[in-house]
């Protein structure tokens, strides 16, 4: 499991609640070495609504207030196709669930259109306030005819991210995580969530 490495200063963290190891490990790949002087992790099972990105992001971080005192942070990924309008879209990881990656090859079988888009929404709430900041990350894709890559993070083996740094059509299975990082959907929000964080941990010490 990874974890974020702990840091015995006074100030205060900031909760990152997600059982998921793959953000977790992007998360951290991201901030670098000293995340854990911003950052703490903690597992809670936050109950998902349906509704949109936003909707679902500021129901999650007002779930997380009832357990997390501090400022907290928590992260929605959602992937879709546009061959269906977008969906699966925030209902992916059912999806993923019940019929793997294949099962997703699977669905865009005799379509022609392949192309599919991630989107990660990063949402922070402050612990004397109830407006929630949403950072919004978008990666535009195809999906590979094949599952193609190690497969240590849900539909990473499928999805090849259309940008100019994935000349080779790789998927992001078969991407470095620092390039991953650069390019996704996440990495997308982070850089916005990223200068949030900076200017907010300024003002507070
Ligand atoms: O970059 C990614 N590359 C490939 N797969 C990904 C990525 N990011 C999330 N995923 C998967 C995990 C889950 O099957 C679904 C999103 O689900 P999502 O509700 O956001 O996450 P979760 O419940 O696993 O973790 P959390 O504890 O943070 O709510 O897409």
């Amino acid at each position: 499991m990874t974890s974020l490495p702990e840091d015995k200063s006074n100030n205060e963290k900031v909760t990152f609640v997600t059982g998921n190891v793959g953000k977790l490990r992007e998360f951290q790949e991201y901030f670098g070495h000293d995340i854990g002087k911003h950052f703490v992790n903690k597992d809670i099972d936050l109950e998902e609504i349906q509704g949109t990105p936003e909707e679902i992001i500021r129901a999650k971080l007002l779930k997380a207030r009832e357990v997390v005192k501090g400022p907290l942070v928590v992260e929605d990924t959602s992937m879709g196709f546009h061959a269906y309008h977008l969906l699966p879209g925030p209902y992916i990881k059912h999806f993923l669930k019940s019929c793997g990656c294949q099962g997703l090859i699977d669905m865009l079988e005799g379509k022609k259109d392949k192309s599919a888009q991630a989107l990660c929404v990063i949402g922070f709430l402050d612990s004397d306030t109830t407006k929630c900041e949403i950072f919004i990350g978008k990666c535009e894709g195809e999906i590979s005819p094949e599952v193609r890559g190690k497969n240590n993070f849900g539909w990473d083996p499928i999805f090849i991210p259309l940008h100019e740094r994935n000349k080779e059509k790789l998927t992001f299975a078969q991407l470095d995580i620092k390039i991953k990082n650069e390019i996704s959907h996440r990495g997308n929000a982070l850089k916005l969530f990223q200068s949030f964080i900076e200017q907010w941990s300024k003002k507070k010490y």
